[in-house]
């Protein structure tokens, strides 16, 4: 069923953007004659970007959305690229968010992560693949290796919000699972549909997420490995949290830059210009592993999946703990424009 995104933005969304934005950054879209800056069908399947992905080139941008949440506005516009699906040829649209900015300009504790996960949700996003640079804690996992990882340690220092529920609206989700367990398997097969030709794919791992913005000491690194960390980002959380109070599917995908700061002697540490090196150098892998999912993830067959049907109504009753009459009003009118209808 079609849907009308544009008045369900109309509370909260500011001025289209300006003009000036595609010349102020060398986006390489195929550009649709004066982009729109709405689109009217929801959107399931967002992809966030992180350092070094701040767009997904070779695909067709059909509009901007410049949403403004309850939470602020969003890291970056939301790019809605057309992906034409290989199974039916129809054009499926994929959201496109740069977790740090156009520009690199957010630090790991600057990004808006309330804002991106409740601006994804409120356009239909129940699905998100996101991209990640870490640094490997163990030897195997080599710089421009991918991991699809399955747990997380977190490692953050309570410095960013982490929630949708506080303030008198008190609210609990299981999060056993960082990650969407059926998501994961579907990159999975993405990933070693690619093997051998230049992608090398660690089915499993434990994120340690860290809150920088500088690395680890050579002892936390350490210690990080001691405790089966596999490799390490600042940026999986609160991004994965969020995203499961927001009944969104998630599934982080790393790929390694760096050996951290272990190895000492053995092995120079970390520094930004080896991250943005192996990135640059790997970037059309990145881009081929995250088409690859795109391409998978367009299939009917997974259609239940990618609107995350299995998760509809969870945040409806981890979130229902306080009574009506209790509840901090601020907080319930925000989660009122997150979730209709879930808290009336
Ligand atoms: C530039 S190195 C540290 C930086 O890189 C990673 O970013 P992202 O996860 O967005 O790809 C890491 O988490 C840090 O934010
Ligand atoms: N060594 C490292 N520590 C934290 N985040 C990273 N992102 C890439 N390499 C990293």
């Amino acid at each position: 069923m079609l849907q009308r995104v544009k008045p369900l933005f109309s509370a909260f969304t500011s001025q289209s953007y300006p003009r000036t934005f595609f010349r102020s950054i060398s986006i390489p879209y195929r550009k649709m004659a004066g982009v729109p800056s709405t689109y009217d069908a929801p959107v399931h399947i967002a992809v966030i970007g992180g350092t070094g992905i701040q767009s997904l080139p070779g695909f067709t941008l059909a509009a901007t959305l410049d949403v403004d949440t309850p939470w602020g506005k969003p890291s970056s516009p939301i790019s809605i690229l057309h992906h034409p699906s290989p199974s039916t040829g129809n054009n499926v649209p994929v959201a496109f968010l740069s977790r740090h900015g156009l520009s690199h300009e957010l630090a790991p504790h600057e990004v808006k992560n309330q804002a991106n996960i409740a601006a994804l949700r409120h356009i239909g996003v129940r699905t998100i693949i996101a991209f990640s640079a870490v640094g490997s804690l163990q030897e195997e996992v080599r710089p421009r290796d991918f991991v699809v990882p399955d747990q997380i340690i977190d490692r953050t220092k309570g410095i960013r919000p982490f929630t949708y529920f506080e303030k008198g609206m008190v609210g609990h989700v299981g999060f056993g699972d960082p990650f969407d367990t059926k998501l994961a398997e579907i990159v999975r097969k993405c990933g070693h549909s690619l093997e051998g030709e230049g992608v090398t794919l660690h089915d499993k791992g434990t994120i340690i997420c860290m809150e920088g913005p500088q690395f680890s000491t050579r002892a936390e690194s350490n210690m990080y490995r001691s405790w089966g960390g596999t490799v390490i980002n600042m940026s999986a959380l609160p991004e994965a949290k969020l995203a499961r109070e927001a009944e969104i599917a998630y599934q982080m995908i790393c790929m390694a830059t760096d050996y951290d700061c272990w190895r000492g002697a053995e092995g120079e540490d970390v520094n930004v210009e080896m991250v943005m090196g192996h990135m640059k150098a790997n970037a059309d892998n990145a881009r081929r592993f995250v088409g690859a999912v795109l391409n998978e993830l367009s299939k009917e067959e997974h259609a239940q999946q990618v609107q995350g049907k299995h998760l509809e109504n969870q945040t409806r009753f981890a979130g229902s703990m306080t009574k009506k009459e209790a509840r901090g009003q601020e907080t319930e009118k925000k989660l009122q424009w997150l979730f209709p209808g879930y808290f009336d």
